[in-house]
C-alpha cells in the first residue's frame, strides 16, 4: 500500500489543519496510508518582525514546496490565507476545502466590548488589514504588533499591557477551542476579512494526478469560487501581507458571487470598498482591483509600502 505524505508547518494550528484532512481522507478507505510530516519554515523561526518585513506572504511556503519538489512530501496543506495570489511554477492548489468562519475574532480582557474599550486602549494585531478597519471605527485605539502563534498572543494579552487583540475565528474554530473566549466577532462589513480565510487550501505538484484524484474529496466548489474571486483581486493589486486589503465573496441565492474587496490606508482614515455581484469570479477579482486603484487605493497602498519600507 503506498504511503501518501502530508506536509505542514510546525505551529499546532497548521498540524492541527493537517491532521484533519489526513482524517478526512482516511475515512474515504482509499488503498493508501497517509502520514504527516512536519516541516520549519522561515515563517515559524523569525517572530521577532513583523511578518511582512520578512518577506511576506511566501514565507510559509517556500520551504514546504522544496520538500514537495523533492518528493519529501505528497500534499502540503495551508491556510488558503498564508498562500500567494499566484502559485510558483510546478506548484498548485488541487482543492480548496470548506470554509470555517471567515470573521475576524475580537478578544479583549474582561470582555469589554469593542465600542467601549477606554480611549486609547492597546489593541493587539499583526495585520494592517486589521489595524485600518479598527482605527477606522475607533481612531483613538493604540494599536501594536503582536506576533506569535494563536497561543503565544493569548498568552500576551493576558500578560502583557494589551487590552484586547484581534485573531482570524478560524484559527480558534480549527483548534477546536469554544467561541467563550471570543469578546465579539467582527462582522465582515465592518472588517473585511482576508483574502481566503477560513478555507484550507490542498497544494501538490502540478499535474501530479493520482494526488489530484486524492484530493479532489476534500474540494468544496461554493467556497474555492468564491476564495478565486477573492485571490483574484489579491492578485491585481499585487497584494500580500504587507498591504492593507481585504477581500470576501459568498455565493447568493441565484449562485452568484458577491464579492466586498477593500483597500484602507494603515490609520484607517481612507477605506474605500467595492461591492461586486456576478458569476465570473476571475473577472470580477480584477475589476474591483481595477476600480478601487482607480479611485485612489493605488495610492494608498504606495503608501503603506512605503511606511513598511521605512521602518
Ligand atoms: N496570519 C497567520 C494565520 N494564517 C491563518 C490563520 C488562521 C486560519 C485562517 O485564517 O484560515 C492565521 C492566524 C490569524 O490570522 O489569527
Amino acid at each position: 500500500m503506498r504511503t501518501i505524505t502530508l506536509g505542514t508547518r510546525k505551529s499546532n494550528l497548521a498540524l492541527k489543519q493537517t491532521e484533519w484532512v489526513q482524517q478526512e481522507l482516511e475515512k474515504l478507505d482509499l488503498p493508501y496510508r497517509f502520514e504527516v510530516k512536519k516541516i520549519s519554515t522561515k515563517g515559524d523561526r523569525v517572530l521577532d518582525r513583523t511578518l511582512s518585513k520578512v518577506g511576506g506572504k511566501g514565507l510559509f511556503v517556500k520551504e514546504i514546496e522544496q520538500a514537495l519538489a523533492d518528493g519529501e512530501i505528497d500534499i502540503a496543506v495551508h491556510s488558503m490565507k498564508d498562500l500567494p495570489g499566484e502559485m510558483a511554477e510546478g506548484f498548485e492548489v488541487g482543492a480548496v476545502t470548506n470554509r470555517v468562519d471567515p470573521r475576524d475574532a475580537y478578544i479583549a480582557n474582561d470582555h469589554v466590548k469593542f465600542h467601549n474599550l477606554p480611549l486609547g486602549a492597546v489593541v493587539g494585531t499583526s495585520s494592517l488589514r486589521r489595524t485600518s478597519q479598527i482605527k477606522a471605527e475607533r481612531p483613538d485605539l493604540n494599536v501594536q504588533w503582536i506576533r506569535g502563534n494563536i497561543e503565544t498572543r493569548l498568552r500576551k494579552l493576558r500578560e502583557e499591557s494589551f487590552d484586547a487583540i484581534i485573531l482570524a475565528a478560524a484559527g480558534l474554530e480549527r483548534m477546536g477551542w469554544s467561541d467563550e473566549i471570543v469578546t465579539e466577532f467582527l462582522e465582515p462589513n465592518m472588517c473585511v476579512p482576508a483574502v481566503g480565510q477560513g478555507a484550507l487550501g490542498i497544494e501538490c505538484r502540478s499535474g501530479d494526478e493520482d494526488i489530484l484524484k486524492i484530493i479532489q474529496h476534500l474540494h468544496d466548489e461554493p467556497v474555492a469560487v468564491c476564495v478565486a474571486a477573492e485571490r483574484a483581486f489579491l492578485k491585481a493589486v499585487e497584494g500580500g501581507c504587507a498591504v492593507p486589503i481585504g477581500g470576501y465573496a459568498t455565493l447568493n441565492k441565484q449562485g452568484n458571487v458577491q464579492l466586498t474587496a477593500m483597500i484602507g490606508s494603515t490609520d484607517g482614515r481612507k477605506i474605500l470598498k467595492e461591492k461586486l455581484t456576478g458569476d465570473n469570479p476571475e473577472e470580477m477579482g480584477r475589476k474591483a482591483a481595477h476600480a478601487l486603484l482607480g479611485r485612489g487605493g493605488k495610492e494608498i497602498l504606495e503608501q503603506a509600502r512605503e511606511e513598511m519600507g521605512e521602518e
